[in-house]
């Protein structure tokens, strides 16, 4: 089986997905894969460099990360044109890998973590999904300690993705992180108690 796993940004997708690798299910990155497809002498890289300037990449040629959110967070049609160009590559690499997972061990649980799940509409590839849930000011809290992000770079951020109030309605399964880690992993291990050994 599998199963998306999203939530909004900063509500704690990686915390919750460390601890279901604990448990042992397998895991596929969108993030990470979003990260690899723009490594230097990727195809996206180039298209990115070709329709934002030189000046979104740094000295030694790789992506200016930090630059391009400034662009894209603050413009949605910005914002746009990059998820055309990398969203493609990421989905492709996605399925090839929920697969190979599929192959190896079909009984093992496979979570995919896609922040941006419901906004591009990959629901359909998945048999499940789980929504890491914290309230709005508790999102906004955590985004601008641990990015040190403004409150109004950080509401950007909040602005670009759905509302996790909707997100929530749709879920298969859901874990409020609003509390404390404890209180996560409590509820972490209910759900691989029932659902994590197929
Ligand atoms: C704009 C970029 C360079 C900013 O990099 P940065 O290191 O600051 O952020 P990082 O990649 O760690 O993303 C942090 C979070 O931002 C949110 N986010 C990223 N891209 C988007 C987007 N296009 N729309 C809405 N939210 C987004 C996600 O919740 C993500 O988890 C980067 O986010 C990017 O390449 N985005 C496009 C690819 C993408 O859509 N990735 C997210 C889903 S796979
Ligand atoms: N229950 C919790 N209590 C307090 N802080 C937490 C809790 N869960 C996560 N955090 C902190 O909140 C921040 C966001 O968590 P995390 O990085 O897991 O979110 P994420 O959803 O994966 O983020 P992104 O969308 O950017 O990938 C981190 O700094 C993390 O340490």
């Amino acid at each position: 089986m599998n199963m998306g796993l999203t939530g909004g940004i900063a509500s704690g997708k990686s915390t919750v997905s460390r601890l279901l690798v604990q448990r042992g299910a397998a895991l596929v990155d969108a993030d990470k894969i979003a990260r690899e497809v723009v490594e230097p002498g990727q195809p996206s890289l180039r298209l990115i460099a070709e329709r934002f300037g030189q000046a979104v990449l740094l000295e030694d040629g790789s992506l200016n990360r930090k630059k391009l959110g400034e662009i894209v967070f603050s413009d949605p049609s910005e914002r746009e044109a990059l998820e055309q160009i990398t969203h493609p590559a990421i989905r492709g690499i996605m399925k090839d890998r929920m697969a190979d997972f599929g192959r190896e061990n079909p009984k093992r649980l496979v979570v995919v973590d896609v922040p941006l799940l419901y906004e591009s509409e990959l629901g359909s590839l998945f048999h499940k999904v789980m929504v890491v849930y914290v309230p709005r000011e508790v999102q906004l809290a955590r985004l601008m300690e641990r990015d040190r992000l403004g409150l109004e770079a950080a509401r950007r951020r909040l602005d670009a993705q759905m509302d996790i109030e909707e997100k929530r309605k749709r879920a298969d399964y859901v874990i409020d992180n609003s509390g404390s880690l404890e209180d996560t992993i409590r509820q972490i291990d209910d759900f691989w108690r029932e659902h994590g050994q197929l």
